[in-house]
């Protein structure tokens, strides 16, 4: 796979290469856009491509503003100022559902009526397929299936929604996702609220998703580590900018871990070139 240019950082703009907008290579191309809530911008990026058929994790402390890029890039935000374009057209100039048929987002906070089962809940994530009235198709049903195979939870389907536990309802929200069958999703902490087998199945579905489906996914993660392991590209983010980019072998650097972090670390390779990071103490 030829490496392209991601971002302009100061790093990126020493070569001439990064003039060249890889638009062929992008799902996902931020340009200038600035985010935020009422008068305040909490996200300035200058240039940030999420690669088409790539898992991307972006990665940052508390507060860096991870969740608001992710709403910036998924239209559930409109930027102050700057364009995101998805698979070359911006995403404001879709329609709702014709957006929702390319493109998913699992936010970080979901709710749903606690009366709805899970199978309500997943087949909730078909509408962008279909008309509200429409029966729902062979298509439907084999997606909805799909999701409910892929997120293994079978055994919840006619569960209600208020007798689950919180990583259930992380799954079932998961589902519904995944059911919505796009070629990008954009998963906001996923692993939040699970346990390490359910962690580590949803980062299989991930997997899964991008090796045999070709999916695009941008994921939030906490755990740097994690993040490390499961994708190919790390965007750091702090205070509402990008620090690095790149490979998580190079992005995950005794500096990134102190100056963004403000975490004591020592990161050893293993004989792959993977990272392991060795926290010593909390930088005061
Ligand atoms: N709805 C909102 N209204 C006003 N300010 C907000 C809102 N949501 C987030 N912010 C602010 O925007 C900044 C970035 O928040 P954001 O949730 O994007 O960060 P994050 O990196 O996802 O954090 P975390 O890891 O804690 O989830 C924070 O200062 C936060 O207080």
């Amino acid at each position: 796979m030829p490496e392209i240019p991601l971002l302009s950082t100061d790093r990126a703009q020493t070569t001439d290469e990064t003039d060249t907008e890889p638009l062929e290579d992008a799902a996902l191309l931020a340009s200038d856009i600035e985010l935020g809530y009422g008068e305040e911008i909490v996200v300035d990026c200058e240039h940030l491509v999420i690669p088409d058929g790539r898992v991307t994790a972006l990665v940052g402390p508390n507060g860096s503003g991870k969740s608001t890029l992710l709403k910036g890039l998924s239209a559930e935000l409109s930027p102050e100022s700057g364009t995101v374009l998805l698979h070359g057209r911006d995403v404001h100039e879709r329609s709702v559902p014709a957006l929702a048929r390319e493109l998913g987002l699992l936010d970080q906070e979901n709710d749903a009526p606690g009366g709805l089962t899970v199978d309500d809940l997943v087949t909730h994530g078909r509408y962008p397929h279909r008309g509200f009235l429409d029966p729902l198709s062979e298509d439907d049903y084999a997606a909805i299936d799909r999701a409910i195979d892929l997120a293994g939870i079978d055994h919840l389907r006619e569960t209600a929604l208020a007798e689950l536990s919180g990583g259930q309802k992380q799954l079932a929200f998961i589902a519904m996702a995944l059911a919505q069958d796009t070629d990008v999703l954009l998963l906001d902490e996923p692993t939040t609220y699970l346990d390490l087998h359910h962690q580590l199945r949803v980062m299989e579905v991930i997997r899964t998703l991008n090796d045999e489906r070709d999916v695009t996914v941008c994921v939030v993660l906490h755990d740097l580590q994690q993040a490390t392991r499961f994708a190919e590209y790390l965007v750091a983010l702090e205070d509402g900018a990008v620090y690095d980019w790149g490979p998580p072998e190079e992005v995950v650097t005794e500096q990134l871990l102190a100056d963004v972090f403000d975490v004591d670390a020592s990161v050893r390779h293993d004989p792959d070139g993977d990272p392991h990071i060795v926290p010593r103490r909390a930088i005061e």
